[in-house]
C-alpha cells in the first residue's frame, strides 16, 4: 500500500484516483490524498461520537421499554405516547424545536427544484444499468406497456370486442400492438385532447404557421382539421412532417406523397411527450397516425447508488463504481455488452433537438441528471488506512471522490452536462438526527474547499429513513438548509428502524401489515408536513419510497399514483420501464396544486409517529409459520446473491413468486423482524435453522441456472451465505440499528479471500 499524507491507500484505489479521477480537474493525486488526510483527523471523532451516541440512545430505550413490558404495560395506550414522548425529551432523542424553517437551496436544477418526475435509483457497480439509468430520462411508452401486465392477455377494445393481447413467444402480437396503441390515444386524450374528436381518429398531423408561431394541426379520419385544445401544449417538432397533399381524409391504408417521417413534441405538467411520426416503421405504417411510439420523458433525475443496492466490501469493488461515477461525470462511461447474440455498446445518449414553435432551433436534456448516494456515517472501509492502521469513514472518501468526480462536469471538461446549475448532489442516507446532518454539511464544506467550489455547491439530499431523523426532522432541515434538494421517505430502511428501535416493547405486526400502522402513516404525512411548510417548493423533493414489484406494473400503474396525492413530488423506481409508466402519474396530478392542498392541513402528530408497530392480537401457529417462511425465503435468496455472487440488488420471487426487489433495507426489515419475534418467544431458535434450512433448498432451486451459483443447502454448516443469513436473525437485535451490513461485509470479504485463494492454486 502506497504511504500518502500519513494514510496508506489501496494500489488499486491510487491508481483510480491517479489516473482516472483527477486528470483534467486541475488537482493532483497528492493533494486529493492530503485533503482526505485533514478530513480524517478533523472529523473523524465527530462520526465516532455520532454513532456512540445512536448506541447510547438505543440502550436507554431498551431499557425504558424492557421495564415497561415488565410491569405490564400495555404500551400501545395512548398514556403511554405521551409518557413516551417526554422520555425520549429527556434523553435527548427528541431535540428542542426552534421554530418554523425556511429553505434556501439555490442553483437547484429543475430536473428537481421545479419539474415533478420519477426518480430512478440504480446500483451504481453496473455500468450497463447505470447507462441506462442516466439514459431513461426518455422511455418508449409502447415498449413499457407491451412488455409488461398493464395491457391484461385478454383485452377488450373501446369497441367492446374482446382480443388475445397476450405477449406470448412468437414475436410481435399485433392485436397486444393495437390495446397498446389504444391505451397510448387514451392517455393522449386525457392530457392532451383535441378540440373536437379523438386521438384514436387522428390520420395525420404536422405543425402549421399562424401567425409567427406554429400551431398543431391535426386530420381526423371523418375527413374534418381539429387542433389542441390547449394549443401551448405543442411545444415544437422536428422532420418531414405535411402539410397534407389534399384536403381529403386519406383512408387507413394508403401512404401520404410527402413522406410523414418526424416528431412532434408536446409538454404537459413540465414533461415532454415525442410523437414519434414513421410511416416506414411496421407500427408506424399500421397505426392510422403514422405514430410508431410515443417517447416520453420519464426519469428526471438518477441516483447513482453506492450504498444499498451494491455489494462493495473493498478497494477493489469500490474503484470499479468509481469508476462508473467518473465515467459518467466525464460523459465517457461505455460498456460493451453481448444481448440476444449481439454485441452492443452502451453510451450516453445526447441532448435532445428539435425546432420550437417559433421555428428556432432548441435542445432538452437528453439524459436523467444525475445524484449519487454515498454510504452513511456508520462504514468504515479499508481501502485507505490511517497511520495507526484504522479503517477510514468510507462515507469521506465518497463523498471526496464524488466531488472530484463532478468537478469534471462543473468545469465543463466532459463531453456532456450533468447539472445545468453548477450544482453537486450527494444523498445521504441512514443519519440519525440532526447533529449528523450538521456533520454530514461540515464535510460537504471541507469538500468544497478543498477543491475551490462556491459554498454549497455540494447539495444534500436528505433521507428520511431513520426514526430519530423523521422524529426531528425540522431541526434537520434546519442543520442543512443552504444545502437540502430533497428529504425522501426511504421507507425500507425505516421500517428496519423501527423494528429495531422499539425491539424490546413487544411483538411487531407482520411485514405486510406495517404500511397499515400509524407510525408510518404519520411518518409519511409528516414528512410531506415539514417539506411543504420548510419552503421546499421550487427548492428541492419532497420524495417518496421505492416500488418494490419491478415486475408488477399494472399494480405499479393503479397504486403508486397516490404518493403524489400524498404531496409527494417525486418517487422511486427500480427501473426505466417503471419509471416511464410511473410519468403518467405526473399527467394525471398537478403536483403543485396539490401540495397547495395539502399545505392548509393540521400537520401530523409526532405521538403517532412514536406508536410502535405492535401486535394487536396473537397470531396462529399457520400465520406464524407463514410469516416465518416468507422472511426466511428472502432472507436467504438476497444474502445468498450478495455473499458469494457479490450482487447488491436482486429480483427475488416471493413464496407467491411474485418477483421483489431486495435490497441491503429489506433484508433489515426481515432480520429484524424474525429477531424481534424470537425475543418474544413467538419463534424458537431450532424452529428458524429448520425453515431456514427449507428455504435454502427453494432458493437454491431458483437460482439453479445462474452461472457460478454454490447450492446452500447441500452443506449449510459450510455456507458462508447460509451462515451469515442465520446470523442476521439470531444476533440481529444486538446489530447496531439493526443494519446488516458488518454481517454481509464479514461474510463477502471472506468469501472472495477464499476465491483468490483459490485462483492463486
Ligand atoms: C431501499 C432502497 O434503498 S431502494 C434503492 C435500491 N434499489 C435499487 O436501486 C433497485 C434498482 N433496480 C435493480 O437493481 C433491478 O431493477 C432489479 C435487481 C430489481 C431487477 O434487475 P433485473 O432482474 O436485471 O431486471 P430485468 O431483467 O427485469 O431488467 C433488466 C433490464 O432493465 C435494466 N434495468 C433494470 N433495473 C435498472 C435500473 N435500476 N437502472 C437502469 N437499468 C435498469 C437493465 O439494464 C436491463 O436492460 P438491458 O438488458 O437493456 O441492459
Ligand atoms: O433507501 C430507501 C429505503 O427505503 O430505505
Ligand atoms: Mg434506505
Amino acid at each position: 500500500m502506497p504511504a500518502l499524507q500519513g494514510l496508506h491507500v489501496h494500489p488499486k484505489l491510487y491508481k483510480t484516483v491517479e489516473e482516472k479521477v483527477c486528470p483534467d480537474t486541475g488537482f493532483s493525486a497528492g493533494y486529493f490524498w492530503s485533503c482526505l488526510s485533514s478530513v480524517v483527523s478533523e472529523l473523524r471523532p465527530e462520526v465516532e461520537r455520532c454513532l456512540a451516541r445512536r448506541d447510547e440512545l438505543q440502550q436507554k430505550i431498551d431499557a425504558w421499554y424492557s421495564e415497561k413490558k415488565e410491569s405490564g404495560a400495555d404500551l400501545s395506550k395512548p398514556d403511554y405516547r405521551q409518557a413516551c414522548r417526554e422520555f425520549l425529551r429527556d434523553i435527548g432523542y427528541l431535540v428542542p424545536d426552534k421554530g418554523p424553517v425556511s429553505v434556501t437551496t439555490q442553483f437547484v436544477d429543475e430536473e428537481i427544484a421545479k419539474v415533478p418526475a420519477p426518480q430512478l435509483v440504480v446500483p451504481s457497480d453496473n455500468a450497463r444499468y447505470v447507462l441506462n439509468a442516466v439514459n431513461s430520462r426518455w422511455g418508449s411508452l409502447y415498449d413499457a406497456l407491451y412488455g409488461f401486465d398493464v395491457i391484461p392477455a385478454y383485452s377488450v377494445t373501446s369497441s367492446g370486442v374482446e382480443i388475445n393481447a397476450a405477449k406470448g413467444a412468437a414475436g410481435y402480437n399485433p392485436m397486444r400492438g393495437e390495446a397498446v396503441i389504444e391505451f397510448a390515444n387514451g392517455l393522449l386524450d386525457e392530457i392532451a385532447p383535441l378540440v373536437h374528436g379523438k386521438w384514436g381518429d387522428v390520420c395525420r398531423l404536422w405543425p402549421k404557421f399562424v401567425g409567427s408561431i406554429q400551431r398543431l394541426e391535426l386530420l381526423l379520419k371523418d375527413g374534418t382539421t381539429t387542433a389542441l385544445r390547449t394549443p401551448s401544449l405543442y411545444v415544437g417538432s422536428q422532420g418531414n412532417l405535411g402539410p397534407p397533399d389534399a384536403d381529403v381524409a386519406r383512408p387507413k391504408s394508403s401512404s401520404p406523397s410527402v413522406p410523414d417521417q418526424g416528431r412532434i413534441i408536446l409538454k404537459h405538467n413540465g414533461l415532454h411527450m415525442i410523437l414519434e411520426i414513421d410511416r416506414t416503421h411496421p407500427i408506424g405504417k399500421a397505426a392510422l397516425s403514422g405514430i410508431k411510439d410515443i417517447t416520453t420523458e420519464s426519469a428526471l433525475t438518477a441516483i447513482l447508488d453506492m450504498e444499498d443496492s451494491v455489494s462493495a466490501v473493498d478497494a477493489v469493488d469500490k474503484c470499479k463504481i468509481y469508476c462508473n461515477i467518473c465515467g459518467i461525470f466525464r460523459g465517457s462511461l461505455e460498456a460493451p455488452f453481448v444481448k440476444d447474440g449481439k454485441a452492443m455498446t452502451r453510451k450516453m445518449n445526447n441532448d435532445v433537438w428539435f425546432r420550437d414553435a417559433k421555428g428556432n432551433v432548441c435542445t432538452i436534456p437528453g439524459r436523467a441528471l444525475a445524484l449519487v448516494r454515498n454510504v452513511g456515517h456508520h462504514m468504515f472501509t479499508d481501502a485507505v488506512l490511517t497511520a495507526d492502521g484504522k479503517f477510514v469513514p468510507e462515507g469521506f472518501l465518497d463523498c471526496l471522490i464524488t466531488t472530484a468526480c463532478a468537478l469534471h462536469d462543473l468545469r465543463g471538461t466532459g463531453r456532456l452536462m450533468n447539472s445545468r446549475e453548477g450544482s453537486v448532489y450527494i444523498v445521504k442516507p441512514k443519519q440519525h438526527g440532526p447533529e449528523e446532518i450538521a456533520l454530514t454539511s461540515r464535510l460537504f464544506g471541507r469538500a468544497e474547499e478543498f477543491f475551490g467550489l462556491r459554498r454549497n455547491t455540494i447539495k444534500m439530499g436528505i433521507m428520511d429513513e431513520e426514526r430519530r431523523t423523521s422524529a426531528n426532522l425540522r431541526e434537520c432541515l434546519r442543520a442543512a438548509m443552504e444545502r437540502v434538494f430533497f428529504i425522501n421517505t426511504g421507507f425500507l430502511d425505516r421500517t428496519g428502524d423501527e423494528i429495531h428501535t422499539c425491539m424490546m416493547a413487544g411483538a411487531v405486526v407482520r411485514k405486510g401489515d406495517m404500511k397499515k400502522q400509524n407510525w408510518i402513516q404519520s411518518y409519511e404525512a409528516g414528512n410531506v408536513d415539514v417539506g411543504l411548510h420548510s419552503n421546499l417548493q421550487g427548492r428541492a423533493q419532497i420524495g417518496k419510497g421505492m416500488w418494490a414489484k419491478p415486475d408488477s406494473m399494472k399494480d405499479m400503474l393503479e397504486g403508486k399514483i397516490a404518493e403524489l396525492m400524498a404531496g409527494a413530488s417525486t418517487a422511486w423506481v427500480p427501473s426505466p420501464a417503471a419509471a416511464t409508466l410511473h410519468s403518467i402519474h405526473y399527467h394525471h396530478v398537478d403536483v403543485p396544486e396539490r401540495q397547495m392542498q395539502l399545505a392548509m392541513r393540521p400537520a401530523a402528530k409526532i405521538e403517532t409517529l412514536l406508536e410502535p408497530p405492535l401486535l394487536p392480537a396473537k397470531l396462529s401457529k399457520e400465520e406464524i409459520a407463514h410469516e416465518l417462511k416468507e422472511n426466511a425465503q428472502s432472507i436467504l435468496g438476497y444474502v445468498v446473491r450478495w455473499i458469494d455472487l457479490g450482487v447488491g440488488c436482486s429480483k427475488v420471487p416471493d413464496l407467491s413468486n411474485v418477483g421483489l426487489m431486495e435490497d441491503r433495507a429489506t433484508l433489515r426489515i426481515s432480520s429484524q423482524l424474525l429477531a424481534n419475534w424470537l425475543h418474544h418467544d413467538l419463534i424458537s431458535e431450532d424452529q428458524v435453522r429448520d425453515v431456514f434450512l427449507e428455504m435454502a433448498k427453494l432458493v437454491d432451486q431458483q437460482n439453479a441456472r445462474e452461472p457460478g451459483y454454490i447450492p446452500m443447502s447441500v452443506n449449510p454448516e459450510n455456507s458462508p451465505a447460509f451462515q451469515a443469513a442465520m446470523k442476521l436473525v439470531l444476533e440481529g437485535k444486538k446489530a447496531p440499528n439493526g443494519y446488516t451490513e458488518y454481517t454481509l461485509h464479514e461474510a463477502r470479504r471472506a468469501v472472495k479471500d477464499q476465491l483468490q485463494g483459490l485462483s492463486k492454486l
